[in-house]
């Protein structure tokens, strides 16, 4: 799959499910939503304060009687919106103008909140320009210094996202900052054994290679000049990273620098969660939504 476009038209297959957003009260937020709804794609209910709602609906020119949106006026919308999804009014979770932190911990709450006993972790995809294919980056937003144990549930939750868009053996790059093993820096260790696990049988359904560094990850003239022999060196469809600053850093230079679009969620919860950062935009934030639409049979 070469552009985040085509997730959207393969997403309208699945129109039943219902999105609960925790604070709706953002412009972008709403935008997305006024797209939704003008595909068709899937009903909302927003929570947060109805006022600050209803001011940035009018300035979009976004009907909220319109069937398949709710509106709910909330003190805590972080909780509201988790909440209806645990107790199954809604299909999907969204972030809107909350904190990727609050959201979080509402999500991991005990009382009502989506765990299932394995890691929650986040997954982006990326359409950069001049890039060929599409591209996964996990975990740049939940965990922040995954061990070994948790990267491997951190791989086999983007795989499931990846199978979920119909790529079902992605080469997976496991990063570390050089490609050999070094044993004072954890990443490379780390790196090496997901890679041995994959080939063991211990994680399927992807083909990892590891310690790599980005440019011989995605860069198959960076590959070749290290002479790396590796089906995934320079063709990688997946980067895992081993901590959420390497991650959210590439994030951000992907959207800064290259120009990138994304679509993220978080995966491993009773239900797909749609996690951008509050500054993304309307577009890229109804990617997500189709990415989730997407994801949500396998979850
Ligand atoms: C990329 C675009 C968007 C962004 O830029 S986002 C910005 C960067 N992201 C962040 O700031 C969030 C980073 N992560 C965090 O702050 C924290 O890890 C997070 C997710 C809020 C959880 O922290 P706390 O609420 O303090 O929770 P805690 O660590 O004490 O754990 C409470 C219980 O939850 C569990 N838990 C934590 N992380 C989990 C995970 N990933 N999967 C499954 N379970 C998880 C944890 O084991 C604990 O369980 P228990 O209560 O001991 O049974």
């Amino acid at each position: 799959m070469k552009t985040l476009a085509s997730l959207q038209k393969k997403a309208k297959r699945n129109k039943n499910q219902v999105i609960s957003i925790a604070d709706a009260a953002d412009k972008e937020v709403l935008e997305a939503v006024k797209r939704a709804k003008s595909e068709e794609m899937c009903s909302f209910i927003l929570f947060g304060n109805k006022q600050d709602i209803r001011s940035i609906a009018y300035t979009i020119d976004l009907d909220l009687s319109s069937p398949g949106i709710m509106v709910e006026d909330v003190k805590d919308p972080a909780e509201a919106a988790v909440k209806a999804v645990s107790q199954k009014q809604a299909d999907i979770l969204m972030k809107g103008n909350v904190t990727t932190k609050d959201l979080l911990k509402a999500v991991l709450s005990e009382k009502f909140g989506l765990r299932t006993g394995h890691v929650l972790s986040h997954v982006a995809l990326f359409e950069i320009p001049n890039r060929d294919r599409l591209l996964f980056l996990t975990d740049a937003a939940m965990n922040i210094a995954p061990t070994l144990k948790e990267k491997v549930e951190i791989v086999n939750n983007s795989v499931k996202v990846a199978h979920a868009i119909g790529l079902n053996n992605p080469k997976v790059a496991a990063l570390a900052s050089v490609e050999v093993v070094n044993p004072a820096m954890q990443a490379t260790i780390d790196a090496a054994a997901l890679t041995q696990m994959q080939k063991r049988g211990q994680i399927t359904g992807c083909i990892i290679d590891g310690p790599l560094a980005f440019d011989n990850a995605i860069s198959i003239e960076a590959a070749m000049h290290k002479k790396i022999v590796s089906e995934v060196a320079g063709n990688a469809d997946m980067l895992v990273v081993p901590t959420i600053d390497v991650g959210n850093a590439l994030y951000k230079s992907f959207m800064y620098f290259a120009g990138a679009k994304v679509a993220a969620v978080i995966s491993g919860a009773k239900a797909p969660i749609i996690l951008t950062s509050r500054a993304d935009s309307a577009e890229s934030k109804l990617y997500s939504l189709s990415l989730a639409l997407l994801s949500s049979k396998t979850f």
